[in-house]
């Protein structure tokens, strides 16, 4: 591949507590938890990918722009220098690109420490430093309605989930819906990132490309040498006060239906993670997550990588998890192709940041929408169906999970 060198400038600066105002209404790239992560503006490199190989590609195609960078980076801290933040198609045969998008500026802020990364081709002139606070645009609201499967055909597709495990083609499916509205022109999408991110402030809120939501599930950090992950598979929904809540999260903990989905998930990413590590530990037994729509059951992962893979060969190495496709995947994959009426472009595909050293975040894009530069906005959520799941109970669960995403646009 002939790459654009790029030149690359880090610089301490004041505390900036806004990374969302920063952000261009049209284009913002965020990558943002507890207030704090990266905000991009402007595209100094813009790098698409497709197919099966689209992953293993944009590794390779990511060390060239590494070794042609001249980077200055005094501090030398993790989302420092030189990065790309990126969001990957779901399925090998996906219509929508997958992306590695270089912002022009990175404003960072970590532990109390600001900085902001100018990055322009080498040999032109560097650009601004925009650190001025755009204030939100007006309000707007959003119907978010039934896309291409309905709630019947949800139930209907995942009645047939049930029947193929029960005659044993496979042991775990994911099966998404989709809910379609389409925004007024000029829209500020900052508003509902701004709503995501107060809403679920423990969750990634990321926007990349269009790709706009809150994620609880990390699919990979590499920082270097460790790595972790957060897997998470089994839902239940919140109590309605403290005793009620109490006895839901006791409920998921114990159900053999979520302790199942549970374990093919973790599996599924130990499976993937221990080629790449010399060492892997889990969490002892699956603990209950909390966030503010519903419980999950949750397993954290830690490792040592062992082959200095880059963060984008370890997405590429781990995607689909069975959090989002299922066991085995290849079944799974086919059978959400037959059942799914639609493209599920990013949703649960790879979201996140690399960083020049292949360091790297990345969360699996749930709880979110895709946004067309048109305003055409597109929302999914999913569920993990298993022998003992119900249509109806499934259908609920999907109502739960959109609620970020309802709410950040309604
Ligand atoms: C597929 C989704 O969630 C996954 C992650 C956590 C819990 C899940 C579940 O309980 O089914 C799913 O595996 C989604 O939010 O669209």
């Amino acid at each position: 591949m002939n790459l654009q060198a790029l030149t690359v400038e880090t610089t301490p600066i004041s505390d900036i507590s806004q990374l969302i105002l920063l952000l261009d209404q049209h284009e913002p790239l965020l990558w943002m938890r507890r207030a704090q992560g990266l905000a991009g503006i402007g595209t100094a490199l813009r790098l698409e990918f497709s197919g099966a190989t689209r992953m293993t590609d944009a590794a390779v195609a990511w060390r060239d722009v590494v070794a042609a960078a001249t980077v200055t980076d005094p501090l030398n801290r993790t989302g420092t220098g030189l990065l790309a933040f990126g969001a990957f198609a779901f399925d090998d045969s996906s219509a929508e690109k997958s992306v590695l998008i270089v912002p022009s500026v990175i404003v960072g802020r970590e532990d109390g420490v600001c900085w902001v990364t100018r990055i322009w081709a080498t040999g032109e002139t560097p650009p601004e430093i925009p650190l001025e606070l755009h204030p939100l645009g007006p309000e707007y609201r959003l119907s978010l309605l039934p896309g291409a499967l309905t709630p019947d055909g949800y139930r209907e597709a995942v009645a047939e989930g049930i029947r193929r495990i029960a005659a044993h083609d496979l042991s775990k499916v994911v099966l998404a819906r989709d809910l379609v509205g389409h925004l007024p022109a000029e829209s500020d999408v900052r508003r509902s990132i701004s709503e995501l991110a107060l809403g679920y402030p423990d969750c990634w809120t990321y926007a990349v490309d269009g790709l706009v939501g809150s994620s609880p599930e990390t699919l990979i950090r590499a920082d270097h040498g460790e790595v972790n992950a957060r897997v998470l598979a089994g839902t239940m929904s919140r109590g309605t006060d403290a005793a009620a809540d109490t006895a839901a999260a006791l409920a998921l903990a114990t159900s053999p239906k979520d302790g199942d989905e549970h374990e093919f998930a973790v599996q599924s990413v130990l499976a993937s993670l221990r080629p790449h590590t010399s060492h892997i530990t889990t969490s002892e037994i699956p603990f209950t997550l909390k966030l503010p729509n519903l419980w999950h059951l949750a397993t954290d992962v830690e490792g040592t990588l062992s082959d200095g893979s880059t963060s984008l060969d370890l997405i590429a190495a781990l995607h689909p998890t069975a959090a989002v496709a299922g066991t085995p995947t290849d079944k799974a994959l086919a059978l959400i192709r037959e059942v799914e009426p639609f493209d599920r472009g990013r949703y649960a595909g790879p979201v996140g940041w690399v960083g020049a050293d292949g360091d790297g975040e990345w969360a699996i894009a749930l709880r979110c929408a895709q946004v067309s530069p048109s305003g055409d906005v597109t929302a999914y959520a999913g569920c993990g169906i298993v022998l003992d799941s119900e249509p109806e109970r499934e259908l609920a669960e999907t109502r739960m999970k959109f609620r970020p995403v309802v709410e950040a646009f309604g």
